[in-house]
């Protein structure tokens, strides 16, 4: 079993409504005729690290991108159930999905910097929003860049195309272009898949810097990541949600057998 160092927290469970930043109700997805999500019930905290964890093909990155209704690029998705966020079931359809996707920002595998200078990455999605004024979106870019433990490294190459970073800077500067719109959630889908130990490491230790402000949902394929930086884990395995626990419990005493033989190396 994996050590664990951290604190650990009680099951959401126990607490009340209001703690959590997403509830999750009977949530079932199909692409087209293929169901790839089973009844998911999740109640997701605010201000923890969430981390999704289970073999490819489980549905990680399907689950991930119902929370900020991402999925729904693809035409033929279909979705049964409710997500609730604050008071409202971002499923319905009178939701604004443009509203969803300011409070609910995203990171991705790889990092995705767009072909333009590391100050109008970050100042792209306030820009979107009609922020006009130079100062106010240099206070932004800075405090964005700032928030995303990468401030010291570009600081003096602002106005530099951002591919010229390095991978791990790269990540770093969407992490901040997610901060720069002030989200209350940031999604990410294996942040670290692309990127190097010590660029992991940096963008690990800023998970945790940034749950003080920001509740935040991961999917990693790597067990030992989740055990590191998440205080709650779920288990996927073809589509169902078949453990989710403190990240603690479920890593030492696992109640369902799948969830014991993946943990311990015996599928996936
Ligand atoms: N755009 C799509 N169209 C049709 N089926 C899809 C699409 N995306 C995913 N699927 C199917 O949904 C299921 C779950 O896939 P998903 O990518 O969510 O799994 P995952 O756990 O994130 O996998 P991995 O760890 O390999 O990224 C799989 O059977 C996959 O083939």
């Amino acid at each position: 079993m994996i050590e664990m160092e951290k604190q650990s927290v009680n099951p959401v469970k126990e607490e009340t409504a209001s703690s959590n930043i997403f509830e999750v109700q009977d949530l079932n997805l199909w692409y087209g005729d293929d169901q790839a999500l089973y009844e998911i019930n999740m109640d997701i905290p605010k201000y923890q690290v969430t981390a999704i964890i289970g073999p490819s093909g489980c549905g990680k990155s399907t689950f991930i991108k119902t929370l900020n209704r991402m999925v729904e690029m693809v035409p033929s998705v279909k979705t049964t159930g409710a997500i609730n966020y604050g008071d409202q079931n971002i499923y319905e359809e009178k939701y604004r999905v443009e509203d969803l996707r300011m409070k609910v920002g995203m990171v991705f595998q790889k990092p995705n910097p767009f072909p333009k200078s590391v100050y109008e990455n970050v100042a792209y999605g306030p820009k979107i929003h009609g922020i006009k004024d130079k100062k106010t979106l240099d206070q932004i870019v800075e405090r964005s860049l700032r928030g995303a433990a990468i401030w010291d490294e570009v600081k003096d190459r602002l106005n530099e195309n951002a591919f010229g970073l390095s991978g791990g800077q790269q990540q770093r500067v969407c992490i901040a272009r997610a901060l720069a719109v002030e989200p209350d959630v940031i999604l990410m889908d294996e942040p670290t898949s692309a990127l190097d130990p010590i660029s992991t490491s940096k963008v690990e230790e800023l998970i945790q810097e940034l749950k003080k402000e920001y509740s935040i949902v991961i999917v990693t394929h790597n067990m030992q990541q989740a055990a590191r930086i998440s205080d709650r884990t779920g288990f996927f395995l073809n589509g169902e949600l078949v453990e989710y626990a403190n990240t603690n419990q479920l890593f030492q005493t696992p109640t369902d057998k799948r969830t014991e033989d993946y943990i311990t190396g015996r599928f996936g």
